[in-house]
């Protein structure tokens, strides 16, 4: 296949015959992949000619001397080795996507927070130009913690291609359909999927149906893993064959292009004449990921009490600290509610992890009004929250018959590290200046007498 000045244009594997062509199977398995028949090498890594003069090349995305169980590389047999480009990195300017530490004195991160969706902007903008930062946390020099970012968009990234470095990125969508053109292969997202961006892969995105909003994580920290399921035992939660890793995709493009990298918070760019999405054949367990999360089959209370909102972890990023994550993606979704004599919303709590929440679509148990499909939330670490008045009354009062939760989607990006705010999430987003007001009329209903009120 030769040169194609339009999206979408890459050279994929023939389909496999099963229900989900174009990806296979399986989370963090060892994947072997080619587009083209006999490109791969078998038994041996570097040969000393590939097939179709193809160059080798590693990506490491552990050390080297990680532990077996731990270790991620993957193998790519690809049209130029990606070294080649034709210009040293410059600098250059991306001012909304920002990266811990990222203090702003002028802002006040100790605050309970939400905000309405991020409007479209009136300019065109790429996923890479459309990335707004709404918290940072942790620092990307020393790889501990995060960064949450909401993407507005509406154009394709065409002879464009990025990287990230400092992180991988879990993607949520939330409105519009993207195109993942990656290194190792295409993966198409909607709302209600996710994906997983490995740290140093390259890609560009395509807008397939506009305008597209999402969110993302960017995880600084060890990759996102499968939580372990304790007494629940080998089923349910985040099953691992409903990640799909795509098929070898490769575009053979020669045409002046751009390559923009994230290294240390900075944005760097060069120059290249081809398309470095040029790998004809992988093998490794090191790629890019998605998940319908339509598939998460939560567990939850079935007599009586709300337990903690960890049964609903899709994904985990350990921080080295046996069971306090790095970062924890957690998704409320459509559930029977059957507890008897409970107070079934979230409680009132404290936690010294901080929740950011992102509504997908629906209807929030907690909030039932004001946390719209594409709104934020903000609860940080110590921080008060829980039901707002409406949501508390409605929920002490109710005929505790089985009742199906319906129409509702919402996520937390839980971290062990404070999330501050940046300029644009606290000076420009749309922030709701009344959100506090929702618990400012909870009554006192104590009066010394006993009895239930
Ligand atoms: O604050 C929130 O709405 C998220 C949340 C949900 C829940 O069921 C329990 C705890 C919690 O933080
Ligand atoms: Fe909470």
């Amino acid at each position: 296949m030769n040169t194609h000045a339009q999206p979408s244009r890459m050279t994929t594997a023939p389909t496999t015959g099963g229900r989900h062509a174009g990806y296979m199977s399986g989370f963090g398995n060892d994947f072997e992949t080619e587009a083209l028949p006999d490109a791969l090498p078998q038994g041996m890594n570097s040969p000393q000619k590939c097939n179709y003069g193809l160059y080798g090349e590693q990506l490491s995305g552990t050390a080297f001397t990680a532990p077996s169980h731990q270790n991620e590389r993957t193998w790519c047999y690809r049209i130029r080795p990606s070294v080649k480009h034709s210009k040293r990195y410059e600098k250059i300017e991306l001012p909304y996507w920002k990266s811990a530490p990222n203090i702003d004195p002028d802002v006040i991160s100790l605050g309970q927070y939400r905000w309405d969706p991020i409007p479209h902007a009136a300019e065109d903008l790429t996923f890479i130009t459309g990335m707004r930062t709404m918290t940072t946390a942790g620092n990307v020099n020393t790889q501990v913690g995060m960064a949450t970012h909401v993407y507005v968009a509406t154009s394709s990234m065409i002879d464009d291609y990025f990287y990230c470095a400092d992180s991988e990125l879990l993607i949520v969508p939330q409105q519009g359909l993207l195109r993942i053109c990656t290194e190792l292969g295409i993966i198409d997202l909607e709302p209600k999927e996710i994906a997983i961006i490995p740290r140093g892969l390259l890609f560009r995105v395509e807008v397939i149906e506009g305008p597209v909003r999402g969110f993302v994580c960017e995880n600084y920290g060890q990759k996102f893993e499968l939580p372990g399921r304790g007494p629940i035992g080998a089923n349910c939660m985040a099953n691992p064959r409903d990640f799909k890793t795509p098929v070898a995709a490769f575009e053979d493009r020669e045409l002046p292009s751009t390559v923009t990298v994230k290294w240390c918070g900075q944005f760097h760019r060069t120059e290249i004449g081809h398309s470095p999405l040029d790998v004809v054949a992988w093998h490794g367990n090191y790629a890019p990921v998605k998940y319908d999360l339509r598939t998460y089959c939560p567990v939850g209370a079935i007599l009586f009490d709300h337990p903690d909102p960890s049964i609903f972890t899709v994904l985990t990023a350990p921080s080295g600290q046996p069971g306090t994550a790095n970062i924890d993606f957690v998704l409320f979704r459509e559930r029977w509610m059957v507890a008897e004599d409970t107070f079934r919303p979230p409680w009132y709590h404290r936690n010294i992890m901080s929740e950011l929440m992102g509504n997908i679509y629906g209807q929030y148990d907690a909030k039932p009004k004001g946390f719209v499909p594409g709104g934020i939330s903000l609860h940080n670490m110590m921080l008060p929250h829980g039901p707002d008045k409406n949501a508390f009354e409605g929920a002490s009062n109710a005929d505790l018959k089985a009742e199906k939760l319906d129409n509702t989607m919402s996520f937390m990006f839980e971290t062990r590290f404070p999330q501050h705010l940046t300029h644009f999430a606290a000076k420009e987003a749309p922030l709701q200046d009344d959100y506090i007001d929702c618990w400012e009329d909870i009554e006192k209903k104590f009066d010394g007498t006993p009895g239930k009120k």
